[in-house]
């Protein structure tokens, strides 16, 4: 045993994150860390890593009851974390990344040559072809989680905590980080590793231990136990009933509501054509950085300088300024809740009312008593995790924000709702929650989405048809029961384009 932490308790002011946290992780093996968002899974890496200090519990180390005081002590230690939000420096390359903070010393200077070889030797791994020398500023959210990942993996960690390492990652770059990690584990190192997605959490897990509302409710052990993806799945919402909303699979064929032509934007949009039906889910799939999100922030128009025809509804209209796109109510739900998504200081409240002060016709005083009730129906129907819609959103977890972006706009009357990759980070049963909300909305109103999903799981189980991007361009539409794994794969990495070129 490597790990052993017990009867960990932690509040943040009125919110208990965890009440009872226990946690065992064996040497050599990789333990799932599960649970839904906000479970405190979060928390409790942080806690073992020094981020945070418990108000009570224990936490023994390699034999040895241990509390770092920050993630540099636990480090030192042996102890490597990646955490769910990045802290590379944008301005420096790659391997300067990777080595900050742990820079080796040469004479009065520093040994970069070292630094680049240890760089090249992980990134080869992880990403091979991946330049160490570029700017992490040129890099897409997948190239900088892989970055994380290896600045980690550099400490040469004893224990490595891997909090949701593969949101931002395409299969590709999970596979490849999977083969690394069973290699680590072979060399002894033990993991902790976090991820909402089942198949990732069967394919590479030794054991799991399962988290709900701030205390562990199970640990079990693959080898001896089996795998069994329902009953995780039972322990992590708390209810045995099948997790999945049933979809058919459905031929659109309603009127035309978006139609574009033409679209042009530097290399990251190259002649893109298409046309959105009424009702219609339209998936965008594609290798991750393949024009996916410039595509939807251009149709909620990001871009003054895009180039197209765009008509909603038989109309024309612009696309050159955001607020053209939300007065035809063409409305974004962007991917990085951080950045874009969020006033992390606000309230949950607050955040679900600022859309609204976009509006053309704006009521002298805010209908506060509409708009909290409003907001109150969101919170309960996407059940976000939180004190209450007073909150501050930045308070919440990496998942519970990420429902309060989405929820914001689902109050409106739209016309076309853009999701980029929104189930990113959201837990099993919260995921189920939010597509059937889009789902209901989709049959109920009509509403026509195009949505970009990292995880072709969900291409596959809500679109009605799929858009493959390469390279900026539009290359392959899959319908039917041609929305496959296989076929988004191939389609995704371009396996027939010989044989269409001869
Ligand atoms: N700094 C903080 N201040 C106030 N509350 C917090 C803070 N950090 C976490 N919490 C609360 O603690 C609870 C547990 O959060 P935590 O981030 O550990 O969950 P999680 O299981 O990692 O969720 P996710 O899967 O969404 O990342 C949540 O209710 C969250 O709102």
């Amino acid at each position: 045993m490597i790990l052993e932490v017990k009867g960990i308790r932690k509040c943040f002011g009125g919110v208990v994150a965890l009440s009872d946290g226990n946690l065992v992780c064996r040497r050599g093996k990789i333990t799932g860390l599960l649970g839904a968002n906000g479970s405190g899974k979060s928390t409790i890496s942080k806690i073992i890593t020094g981020v945070y200090d418990a108000d009570c519990g224990e936490i023994n180390y390699n034999g040895k009851c241990v509390k770092y005081k920050n993630p540099n002590e636990a480090r030192q230690a042996g102890i490597a974390m990646v955490f769910q939000n990045l802290s590379l420096i944008p301005d420096l390359t790659v391997w300067q990344n990777i080595v900050l903070g742990a820079e080796q010393k040469k004479g009065i200077g520093l040994d970069n040559k070292c630094a680049r070889e240890i760089s090249e030797e992980i990134i080869s791994k992880l990403h091979p072809g991946l330049d160490i020398n570029k700017k992490v500023n040129q890099l897409n959210p997948g190239e900088m989680q892989i970055v994380e990942i290896a600045k980690a993996i550099s400490a040469e960690p004893k224990l490595l905590i891997l909090d949701e390492p593969t949101a931002a990652l395409e299969q590709a770059q999970v596979k490849n980080l999977f083969h690394y990690m069973r290699e680590l584990a072979n060399h002894g190192v033990s993991m902790i590793f976090t991820s909402h997605r089942m198949w990732e959490v069967m394919e590479i897990c030794d054991d799991v231990i399962i988290f709900r509302n701030g205390e562990n409710v199970a640990s079990i052990d693959f080898h001896k136990e089996g795998k069994d993806a329902e009953r995780i799945i039972g322990y992590i919402t708390g209810d045995s009933k099948k997790t999945e909303c049933e979809i058919e699979n459905r031929q659109i064929a309603g009127e035309t509501v978006l139609s574009i032509k033409g679209m042009n934007y530097g290399k990251h949009l190259r002649d893109i054509s298409f046309e959105l039906r009424k009702g219609e889910v339209l998936g965008i799939g594609g290798l991750a950085g393949q024009g996916q999100n410039e595509l939807l922030l251009a149709l909620a128009g990001a871009y003054p300088e895009m180039k197209c025809e765009a008509e909603l509804k038989g109309r024309k209209i612009k696309l050159t300024k955001p607020v053209n796109a939300v007065r035809n109510s063409i409305l974004l739900v962007p991917g990085d809740r951080q950045l874009e998504g969020l006033f992390l200081k606000d309230s949950v409240y607050k955040n679900t009312i600022f859309p609204k002060l976009a509006l053309k016709r704006q009521p002298i005083f805010t209908p506060s008593k509409k708009y909290r009730k409003e907001c109150e129906q969101i919170v309960k129907a996407l059940s976000v995790k939180t004190h209450n819609i007073d909150t501050p959103v930045g308070t919440l977890s990496g998942g519970n924000q990420q429902k309060v972006v989405v929820g914001k706009w689902l109050t409106f009357d739209i016309n076309v709702l853009l999701l980029a990759d929104p189930a990113k980070g959201v837990d099993i049963g919260a995921k189920r929650d939010l597509y059937q909300y889009i789902v209901d909305m989709v049959k109920e109103k009509n509403t026509s989405v195009i949505l970009y999903a990292s995880d072709s799981e969900e291409l596959i189980q809500y679109c009605d048809r799929v858009l493959i991007m390469y390279e900026g361009q539009l290359v392959e539409t899959l319908e039917g029961c041609d929305i496959n794994e296989d076929a988004i794969v191939s389609a995704s990495m371009r396996v027939n384009r010989t044989t269409e070129v001869n």
